[in-house]
């Protein structure tokens, strides 16, 4: 009997490389854009459609709830947008190497949660 038997995944010890947590993020992000967009729709038709209304959205954005939405919502953005320029540049045959791949990876994690934090700092 083959005694080297496969063992069920532990997922708690899997490290994941740099390149294959910015892909989850990306698809994480796209997915919550997608969730967002209900709400930015939403504000914009609600904010023109009368005086009383754009008051109503106006008081909602100034609110913890809406802040946190907000500053969800440009972060999720910023994200996909700094993934999305990470896969331009890699269509262009730059970045694919494990190492540099590596490199612009971490650099673009690092860079969002920056940015994140700026504009946390600015919109609280
Ligand atoms: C509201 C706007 C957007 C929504 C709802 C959205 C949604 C999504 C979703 C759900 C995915 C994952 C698809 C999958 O993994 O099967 C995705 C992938 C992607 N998005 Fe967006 N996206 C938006 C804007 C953008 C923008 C502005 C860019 C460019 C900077 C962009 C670039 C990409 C790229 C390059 C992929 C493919 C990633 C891959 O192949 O792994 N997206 N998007």
């Amino acid at each position: 009997m083959k005694k080297q038997r496969p063992v069920n995944l532990q997922l708690n010890t899997i490290s994941f490389p740099p390149a294959a947590i910015t892909s989850i993020l990306h698809r994480i992000t796209g997915v919550a854009l997608f969730f967002a967009m209900m709400f930015v729709i939403w504000a914009w038709a609600m904010s023109v459609s009368s005086s009383e209304s754009f008051a109503l959205v106006q008081e909602q954005m100034a609110g913890p709830l809406g802040k946190f939405v907000a500053i969800g919502t440009i972060s999720a953005l910023t994200y996909h947008v700094l993934g999305g320029l990470r896969h331009m540049v890699m269509d262009m045959g730059y970045w694919e190497e494990l190492q540099s791949g590596d490199i612009s990876a971490k650099a673009i994690i690092a860079a969002w949660i920056i940015l994140t934090i700026l504009v946390g700092v600015v919109l609280w």
